[in-house]
């Protein structure tokens, strides 16, 4: 459940504590550790510029050696080198590493998070077009769903993923109620009448989503992250974790002109990895007095992750999904956005790496150093410096 369970013991996690093993994996064409490629393609195209909140001074050098991950595999291993402009495939956007969860080196980790038995249901209620301020544009759902009264939401990049839900049409609905909760297609504009769905009240002035299906291109799947809030991250400005650069960089990804399977946030409710606000500031504090960040929790009688994701898969299959490219270092989290019977498929993984990381632009803080840190150190997360370019 994303809701606070102030009433659970350490060691209840849902999944994390412990570093993951790694193993290569055979791949068409030679072999491949998808644990330890941290693949990441540095597409030069300012769509969405880095992020505005740039507190600290921009980093150009590597690294500490703290943050190198020693649990993964060393750069001269065949198959890890991450992938530099010049040789990379600029108008695909970011390069992935194929993963695969149903078997044991597919680049997933080791362990198995606790999955839900059935998917919860979910409804978009109501979507509306954002244009953002770089100039591209997403549009929001908001989901409504069975299993908790929050607002978790979608941001979909491309105008071809439609959700199956908001497309239902509604007993007694009229044509305006339609515009008005954004079931229609193609854009609003004053003076609009008709929905233009299919089994809508009146014929659309404007494409199907059969038509939208058809201009889909087949070949790639829609890059996807599933996020959860952070609001210390993304609206205050805090430099103890790198939520809100995340955020911006998958976004910017997303829009990216080459990208034309579209892309989807998932952006669920489970504030402090599932703790609640109140909490993860309480664990700040005790961050502060020496802890670590799976200790802080840990302190709390929280678990080190509180999180779920049944909600995200739910979300994925209405918006049409079965096979995504997921934007993550966590390991878990692909095994566990896959569901119970696997009904979403993660087919790559995308590395996110720390702009700062790379030279570009980001924030440094020994705050959210000392956040990876322990991400890679006793969460498994898949985040090495060794394959970059130098
Ligand atoms: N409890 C706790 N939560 C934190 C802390 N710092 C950030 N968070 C929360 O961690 C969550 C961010 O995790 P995500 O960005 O989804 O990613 P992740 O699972 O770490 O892995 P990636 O997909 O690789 O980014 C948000 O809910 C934040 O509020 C912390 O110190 N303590």
């Amino acid at each position: 459940m994303p809701a606070s369970n102030p009433g659970k013991l350490p060691g209840d996690a849902t999944h994390n504590e412990g570093n993951i093993g790694q193993a290569e994996l055979s791949v068409p064409g030679g072999s491949f550790d998808p644990a330890s490629s941290t693949v990441d393609v540095e597409v030069e195209d300012d769509a969405w510029p880095s992020s505005a909140a740039q507190p600290s001074t921009p980093l150009t050098q590597e690294p500490p050696a703290s943050l190198l991950s020693p649990v993964f595999t060393p750069p001269s291993t065949p198959g890890t080198a991450t992938p530099n402009n010049a040789k990379a495939a600029l108008p695909l956007g970011p390069l992935g590493v194929p993963v695969d969860s149903s078997i044991p080196t597919g680049g997933c980790g080791t362990k198995h998070p606790r999955l839900l038995e059935k998917l919860p249901d979910v409804v978009c209620v109501v979507r509306a077009r954002i244009p953002t301020v770089t100039g591209a544009e997403m549009f929001l759902h908001l989901y409504t769903n069975s299993v908790d009264n929050k607002d978790h939401l979608a941001l979909v990049f491309g105008r071809d993923i439609r959700s199956k839900t908001l497309d239902t049409v509604r007993e007694g609905e009229t044509e305006m109620d339609r515009l008005v909760r954004g079931a229609y297609t193609g854009r609003l504009c004053p003076g609009r009448t008709a929905s233009g769905l299919p089994g809508s009240i009146t014929n659309g002035e404007d494409s199907t989503s059969q038509d939208a299906a058809a201009r889909r291109p087949a070949q790639a799947a829609p890059l996807v992250r599933i996020h959860s809030e952070c609001y210390t991250g993304e609206t205050v400005w805090s430099a103890r974790c790198d939520c809100g650069e995340q955020l911006e960089e998958a976004a910017r990804l997303m829009s990216l002109p080459g990208n034309e399977a579209g892309g989807i946030i998932i952006y669920l409710r489970q504030e402090g990895r599932g703790i609640g606000l109140g909490e993860k500031l309480k664990a700040y504090n005790l961050q502060d007095l020496g802890s670590d960040t799976v200790e802080a929790n840990l302190l709390l009688r929280h678990p080190a992750d509180a999180r779920s994701y049944g909600l995200a898969t739910a979300m994925l299959l209405d918006l049409g999904q079965k096979e995504i490219r997921l934007l993550t270092n966590n390991p878990d989290k692909i095994r566990a956005v896959e569901g119970p019977n696997r009904e979403v498929v993660v087919k790559e993984r995308v590395a996110m790496v720390p702009l700062s990381w790379k030279g570009k632009g980001g924030f440094r803080a020994p705050e959210v150093e000392g956040y990876l840190k322990t991400k890679i150190e006793k969460m498994g997360h898949m985040l090495d410096m060794g394959s970059l370019p130098r």
